[in-house]
């Protein structure tokens, strides 16, 4: 695909599954042309072909392993020469739910390298291009464990609080530009994930559980209205503003320089 291309072009990771398949249509029906990530490249094929028929979207297929340097070198430079590209969203993710001891650790390193660093190479991949034109949007996908952990949710949550405080630090580098971050934080969502992670959807409480439809697209409503943040899945969008005043105050009373009282000796 071509800087030429008319319309604006989205890359999304993880797009042959769960929520990057329906941000792949959902920016497809926006008018966006996309490049699609993932392993899967029979998958995105197929949404290729779909989205073509749909919406006459042009459809860039680009089959890599985001745990694998070489393919993630092959994404960042996608990124970086293709100057239509105005939107990336880093939502590819994988998920081993179990005790940290009793994780492979094959399942960390993967968990590390896809969650972490392959989100971070490819933000560092499109941020130049975006700063020189003052003009471009990143979402980024992380989870409610991102600001909490489970006892199986250690690595997993430690990948997402990274994902969390990366976007939140990376939002106050650009405050001053017209690139955007919007950092998403979904709950529970049926998709894939979930068999794989070693935790069955079906063993989830169904009530907690949202659709990917619903949560991409309450995702993108967030997007519209311009949020920093996006949670789904909670009604009362207060709760963030007092944790995040919590977190906050809490940095503010570390910054004395001298021990607690309470750790003083008698
Ligand atoms: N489902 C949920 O409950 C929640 C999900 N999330 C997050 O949402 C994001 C999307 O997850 P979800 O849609 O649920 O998961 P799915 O398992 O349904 O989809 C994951 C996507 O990531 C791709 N992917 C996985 N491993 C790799 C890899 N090594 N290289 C490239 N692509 C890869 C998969 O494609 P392929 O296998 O073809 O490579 C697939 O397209 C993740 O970041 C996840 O952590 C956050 C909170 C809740
Ligand atoms: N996908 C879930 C855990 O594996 C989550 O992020 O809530």
């Amino acid at each position: 695909m071509s800087a030429s291309s008319l319309k604006p072009v989205a890359l999304v990771t993880g797009a042959s599954a769960g929520i990057g398949a329906i941000y792949a249509a959902r920016l497809a029906e926006r008018g966006y042309d996309l490049i699609l990530v993932a392993r899967r490249a029979d998958r995105l094929k197929a949404l290729s072909d779909k989205l073509g028929a749909a919406h006459g979207t042009k459809v860039e297929v680009v089959e890599a392993d985001l745990t694998k340097d070489a393919d993630v070198t092959r994404v960042e430079k996608v990124l970086k020469e293709n100057s239509a590209i105005t939107l990336l969203v880093n939502n590819a993710g994988n998920s081993t739910l179990a005790p940290v001891a009793k994780t492979a650790e094959e399942d960390a390193a993967a968990m590390i390298a896809l969650n972490v660093t392959a989100l971070t190479r490819l933000t560092h991949a499109i941020l130049p291009a975006f700063l020189s034109r003052n003009h471009g949007a990143i979402i980024n996908v992380a989870s409610v464990l991102s600001f909490h952990a489970l006892p199986i949710s250690a690595i997993y949550s430690g990948t997402k609080g990274y994902v969390m405080n990366f976007s939140r630090g990376l939002q106050q580098e650009l405050a001053e530009t017209n690139v955007r971050l919007q950092l998403v934080m979904p709950a529970a969502t049926a998709t894939e994930l979930w068999d794989l992670s070693g935790v069955p959807l079906a063993s989830l409480n169904q009530a907690t559980v949202m659709t990917s439809e619903n949560l991409v697209d309450a995702a993108l409503a967030g997007f519209d209205k311009g949020e920093d943040i996006t949670l789904p899945s909670v009604a009362d969008a207060s709760l963030w503003d007092k944790f995040d005043q919590a977190r906050s105050t809490l940095f503010a009373a570390t910054q004395t320089g001298e021990p607690a009282p309470r750790y003083r000796a008698v």
